[in-house]
């Protein structure tokens, strides 16, 4: 098949200013200048990133820097917490900033007190308050040695005195430990701990959630009953004080149960606020999303750190061929390995503006009748977008590494610890694996429907398409030229017939075998070739959706350079799903294939000479980045100029006086 060029142009006229207005608006670039300034002004920030810290030294510099950023927050807080372009722009400060301490403030500053503010009522406000303004420091304590993900049979107990009107803290095993908890190893003095909760009759009420007084806030020594420490040295974060914590009969009075959803009398009953469970669920699911959305920003950034690194480099760097020096910007490899990552970074930074919005709306209206379906929507969206998007970045990093060759191995180019600080994105706040199920497992619930010819009508639209499932299943593949492959909108149908043929046969897979094994087996069986990418799809396309909507407000070159970064993601994306397509007898002749192959290697190559400035329009500022991109800034910072020879000389004299 020949592609017309004709009809397809390869040019792309775009102002950066333009740009940068369009991602960040006018108010959102002052702020960030203003923050920059601000920034500038704590040494902390500024210190000397060739330095190798000990690890207590790490921490000092984590817990320093953490509570600076209380104070900075307190500056910008009205800001921050009414424009979403603003918050995205703090998150990327934060983790740009020192990871660990954005790690521990996310905990301290975000994770606590909004546990407390959303889960419990009028007697915690005094706690939330002072957590939110970082007047105490708190941590949050889910995870226990042998159960993270599965949080259902976490072991810790909480059993009602009704005498003492107490509850008393246990953990009955060394695998019931509390662990990873950031801040618990030096500096929290409370925190919010789940336990099943036993009645005075011994019956357990499951999960609860606890505020717990953990240290002495005057010296930081931990109260009798508690056992408390750091976890030790990691591979990344090693800043942030993750630690383990055990209680023995430990007491602490009634009010520590976080009651809004449910609490117990002082005789002792059980009593739940939320008649309905299916309500409550949705509501919590989409209180929990909160810090999923996060870490996709969080994610972002480090990849717009990474791709900073690798696409400056790479334009200083050349490659030799014959007597010719051309640019590695030139190298067909090099663009395929990074653009589309680059594409990633523009739709994901578009994408969480979207995202902030939702999620502030949806807290501020939790008794919303509609709050349980936005809520478990949200739920599959956060949960899948944290997976996909973190899996992403966790692979982008890495091909910034590779391209940068030998120099992304020296430890100040910065990249190896931005691989490291974001691994853990792939496990807290949900394991990635797990929560990519969660989205499957509310996929695959909805179907029933769409075969009962049940209207579903979920309020942010991701999944409204399926009630035409059928309809859409019976498209073909009938794109005959590249300009309408690339657009948006044909990518979308695409993807769309892809989410309708990955549902039904996951539905048929998992209901065949549950009619001859338990239902667990049944879905873990049918995990990696038809739940997984169908809940992969599910949160590509809805991504390809949201910021297709979102450029529809741009227009001239600002337009054209994003359409064009969005139509690399959807290809790119779609690309790993090809073999679906011939299965389920969408396309059939190689077309499809032809243009997926030829279009993404054509999208790379008309981007090689936006590629750095495109890059510099999301670029940290190169205080924060501390990267240094080539040799020759390496050399100049040095205050004595490197003298290889003479090294090389002395080295030499002693070798031979030592023979
Ligand atoms: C830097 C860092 C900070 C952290 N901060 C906190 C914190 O502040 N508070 C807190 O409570 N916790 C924290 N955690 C812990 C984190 O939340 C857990 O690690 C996470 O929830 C996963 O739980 P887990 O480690 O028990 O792993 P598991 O849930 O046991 O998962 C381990 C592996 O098993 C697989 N797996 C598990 N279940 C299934 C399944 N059903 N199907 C298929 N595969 C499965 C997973 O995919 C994964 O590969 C932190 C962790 C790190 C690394």
């Amino acid at each position: 098949m020949e592609f017309n060029r004709n009809t397809y142009t390869n040019i792309t006229y775009f102002d950066s200013k333009e740009l940068e207005l369009f991602l960040f608006s006018q108010n959102g670039l002052d702020f960030q200048t203003r923050l920059n300034e601000e920034l500038k002004q704590y040494p902390i920030i500024l210190n000397d990133s060739k330095k190798i810290h000990s690890l207590d030294e790490q921490k000092r510099i984590s817990a320093k820097t953490l509570f600076m950023l209380f104070e900075l927050k307190k500056k910008f807080f009205k800001e921050i917490s009414s424009n979403a372009k603003l918050l995205k722009l703090w998150v990327y400060a934060l983790y740009s900033i020192e990871p660990s301490a954005g790690v521990q403030f996310g905990v301290a500053s975000d994770i606590f007190p909004n546990s407390l503010r959303r889960l419990g009522t009028e007697k915690h406000k005094e706690i939330w308050k002072m957590g939110v303004e970082g007047k105490i420091i708190g941590a949050f304590c889910l995870t226990e040695i042998s159960h993270g993900s599965n949080a259902k049979l976490i072991q810790t107990t909480a059993t009602y005195d009704i005498k003492t009107k107490e509850f008393i803290l246990n953990t009955p095993n060394f695998e019931a430990a509390k662990c990873w908890a950031g801040n618990i190893g030096m500096i929290a003095t409370y925190g919010i701990v789940y336990a099943q909760l036993i009645m005075a009759n011994g019956t357990n009420k499951g999960l609860h959630m606890f505020l717990v007084p953990l240290r002495d806030p005057e010296t930081y020594v931990s109260y009798a009953g508690i056992t408390i420490g750091d976890m030790g040295e990691k591979i990344g974060l090693n800043g942030t004080d993750n630690g383990f914590l055990l209680f023995n009969n430990y007491r602490v009075p009634k009010i520590s149960l976080l009651n809004k959803l449910a609490d117990v009398d002082d005789d002792g009953r059980y009593i739940r606020h939320l008649s309905s469970k299916k309500k409550r669920f949705g509501v919590s699911m989409g209180v929990l999303s909160r810090g999923r959305i996060s870490i996709i920003g969080i994610s972002n950034n480090y990849l717009r750190h990474a791709l900073t690194i690798a696409l400056r480099f790479a334009n200083i760097k050349k490659n030799t061929n014959g007597a010719k020096n051309i640019s590695k910007l030139e190298n067909q490899y090099f663009q395929h390995c990074l653009f589309p990552y680059l594409a990633v970074a523009y739709v994901i930074d578009l994408f969480i503006d979207h995202l902030f919005i939702v999620q502030d709306q949806f807290m501020k209206n939790t008794t919303d009748p509609q709050s349980a379906n936005i809520g478990i929507e949200l739920h599959a969206i956060s949960s899948a977008g944290k997976s996909v998007i973190a899996w992403t970045v966790r692979n982008g990093i890495q091909k910034c590494i590779e391209t940068c060759e030998n120099h992304a191995y020296v430890k100040f180019s910065g990249l190896s610890n931005l691989s490291a600080n974001h691994d853990a994105n792939s496990t807290y706040e949900g394991e990635c694996h797990v929560l990519i199920q969660q989205a499957a497992n509310w996929l695959l619930k909805l179907w029933p429907n769409i075969l009962n010819r049940k209207k579903i009508n979920f309020t942010l639209g991701s999944v409204n398409f399926l009630n035409d499932a059928f309809e859409i299943l019976e498209t073909k593949f009938n794109i005959n030229c590249l300009e309408d492959f690339i657009a948006p909108d044909n990518i979308l149908l695409h993807f769309q017939w892809l989410i309708c043929f990955l549902l039904k046969e996951s539905y048929n897979k998992v209901t065949h075998l549950s009619s001859i094994k338990m239902k667990y087996y049944a879905k873990n069986e049918s995990q990696v070739y038809f739940l997984k990418p169908l809940a992969v799809a599910y949160i590509q396309a809805f991504i390809l959706r949201r910021v297709n909507i979102i450029l529809l407000e741009s227009s001239g070159g600002v337009k054209k350079i994003l359409t064009k970064l969005l139509s690399l993601y959807g290809i790119w994306c779609l690309e790993k799903h090809l073999a679906f397509f011939y299965k389920g007898g969408y396309a059939s002749s190689n077309n499809l294939i032809h243009f997926t192959k030829e279009s993404i290697l054509l999208l790379c190559k008309d981007l090689k000479d936006d590629a750095v400035a495109l890059v510099n329009v999301i670029a940290p500022p190169d205080f924060l980045m501390k990267s240094m991109h080539s040799l020759e800034q390496r050399y100049n910072s040095l205050q004595q100029p490197f003298d290889l020879s003479a090294a090389v000389s002395t080295k030499t004299t002693n070798n031979v006086s030592k023979l």
